[in-house]
């Protein structure tokens, strides 16, 4: 069975496999994972890994599926480097590595974290053909993904959730949602001409990037009250709403590559600085 469309041979084989492999998108998830059990305090590397690596099937499944379905089902892409079957091949192979991540979870921890962490898997697999067709869909499936990674990666490793891991996962859920939206007005024009219905395309260049800056505004002033309001969030953490706040007001500016590119930076630079707040506690 064929698994790459260009060339033969095992070489071929997992260089096709491993381009569904998007550092830009994998990382965060990973990241925001392995944040979310440091949060928790009760950090259990065991876990953790497994927790990281449901996570990584679940957004490898999204990939392979999203050029499945654009290329081999819908014909809107010009070109992909695996064949059908190699897709659903890759698809399986990712199926097996979520359950057994999300099985030995359950086993070592317990239903509830298994059960927690089974929605990223469901979000990835129905990315395309379902959610990608509706604006709420396109846009907020990522997003709600990181979300997700963080209150799986916290309850994996204490069983509970508590305020600041709810909190913290709403903000990601916002800046993220902004940043997607802002990203999407990258494809504007493709996207119109095949009826794909991202916020851009619905609302107009000027109205979507309003509403991601209202996200981003929401999303900035969660941060410095969860700070505040919750003793679990140490004040310094409100650093990385500052951070975050200064890269969105330069990237505003730029057009929607330039700002994706800075505002994907940026969201690294405020975990990085929630990261440092919570483990360091800088100002406690
Ligand atoms: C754990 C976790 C984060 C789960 C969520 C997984 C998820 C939904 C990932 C989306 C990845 C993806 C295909 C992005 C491109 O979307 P697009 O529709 O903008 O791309 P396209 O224009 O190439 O189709």
């Amino acid at each position: 069975m064929a698994v790459a469309r260009h060339e033969t041979g095992p070489f071929a084989t997992v260089s096709a496999l491993a381009s569904q492999v998007h550092p830009v998108f994998m990382l965060p998830p990973l990241a925001t994972s392995l944040f979310g059990g440091l949060l928790s305090g009760g950090f259990w590397p065991p876990v953790a890994a497994l927790h990281a690596g449901a996570m990584f099937f679940a957004v490898y499944t999204a990939h392979v599926k999203d050029g499945y379905v654009d290329f081999h089902v819908r014909g809107e892409d010009d070109d992909h480097p695996l064949t059908a079957s190699g897709c659903r091949m890759a698809l399986v192979g990712a199926g097996v590595g979520f359950a057994f991540c999300t099985g030995a979870i359950w086993l070592l921890v317990g239903p509830g974290a298994a059960l927690l962490t089974l929605p990223t898997w469901v979000i990835g697999y129905t990315h395309a053909p379902q959610l990608d067709m509706n604006p709420v869909g396109a846009t907020m499936g990522y997003p709600a993904g990181i979300a997700l990674a963080l209150l799986g990666g916290y309850y994996a490793q204490v069983t509970t959730l508590t305020p600041r891991a709810v909190g913290l996962a709403a903000v990601f859920l916002l800046l993220l949602t902004g940043i997607k939206i802002i990203d999407d007005e990258q494809d504007y024009d493709y996207d119109r001409s095949i009826q794909k219905r991202t916020v851009a395309v619905v609302l107009g260049h000027q109205r979507a990037r309003r509403l991601a800056l209202g996200l981003f505004g929401a999303g900035l002033l969660g941060i410095v009250g969860l700070s505040v309001a919750l003793p679990g969030v140490p004040p310094s953490a409100a650093a990385a709403a500052v951070v975050f706040g200064t890269v969105a007001a330069i990237a505003q500016r730029g057009d929607p590559e330039t700002a994706t590119m800075l505002l994907i930076r940026g969201s690294y630079l405020l975990l990085a600085v929630l990261v440092t707040a919570v483990w360091f506690r800088p100002l406690a």
